[in-house]
């Protein structure tokens, strides 16, 4: 580690959130802890809105997609009126929102719930999103050589403009061009990449994206957009190979864009 090149082709930074803009500790014992401790009431407090309803419609969807899977928890129609009833299916869908996070599934469905539920979370104050201190003057940088900065996250589109509006470093959701999350695909999935470059309106290889997750990395080699792993305080370790095989930063300051000589 210490300088990397950022190729001359390179028009676009895609960037992933926990584990590269934010410590996986932030996302593990602040954000999904407050889902976990909070879902029932959310859903009793929220049942009747149509946002809830839609959130729960796309639980209902996944949890039939899920049914083969060990241990899946469906989420029943409510069959006719009255607390009783009403209870029954907010804890089914309690049980499949904390199965869905014992596992870390990155779901559409999971996703959103959360995002929706995080925003009184940032609003009052309870939660300020954690930023690497070097992540806001490197984007800065970049930005000023030209570079166009994205967002690319498991989490929800509102889930990621909450963190970054609500932030530890301020509001700095000025310093991204666009957000992307699974609603253009898997993280682990290449095609998702070429999405994001037609969107985009650029070629795979005028991006570099960087994450924490190997598997995330091949996939959008894959799709030949260049690729760097970060390596932050808490990340999983890699393995040799992985080591040696992709190319390794430890803060955003390595980036070494052609023009900031
Ligand atoms: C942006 S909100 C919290 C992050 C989250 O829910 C998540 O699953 C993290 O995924 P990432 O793709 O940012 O590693
Ligand atoms: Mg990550």
């Amino acid at each position: 580690m210490g300088v990397l090149p950022v190729p001359a082709e390179v028009r676009a930074i895609l960037l992933d959130i926990e584990g590269t803009t934010t410590p996986i500790a932030f996302v593990q014992e602040t954000l999904f802890p407050y889902i976990k401790d909070n879902v029932k009431e959310y859903l009793r407090a929220h049942w009747e809105e149509e946002e809830c309803q839609r959130d729960v419609g796309l639980l209902r969807k996944q949890a039939q997609e899920d049914s083969s899977l060990d241990g899946a928890v469906p989420i029943p129609l409510e069959s006719g009126s009255g607390e009783e009833e009403l209870e029954r299916v907010i804890q089914a869908v309690v049980d499949n929102v904390h199965w869905q996070m014992s596992m870390d599934r990155k779901t559409t469905a999971l996703k959103q719930l959360q995002g929706h539920m995080w925003r009184a979370a940032y609003a009052t104050g309870l939660v300020k999103g954690e930023i690497f201190k070097d992540v806001v003057p490197a984007i800065r940088k970049w930005r000023e050589a030209g570079m166009k900065v994205y967002i690319y996250s498991s989490g929800s589109i509102e889930a990621q403009k909450l963190l970054f509006g609500y932030s530890t470093e301020g509001d700095i959701l000025e310093l991204f061009d666009g957000h992307f999350d699974t609603k253009i695909g898997p993280k682990v999935e290449s095609e998702s990449y070429r999405r994001i470059a037609a969107s985009i309106g650029c070629a795979t290889n005028n991006i570099l994206f960087l994450t924490d997750i190997p598997r995330e990395a091949n996939a959008a080699e894959e799709a030949d957009t260049h690729v760097a792993v970060v390596i932050r305080p808490g990340n999983a370790g890699l393995t040799d190979d992985e080591k040696s095989y992709y190319s390794l930063i430890s803060s955003f300051t390595e980036l070494f864009l052609p023009s900031s000589t």
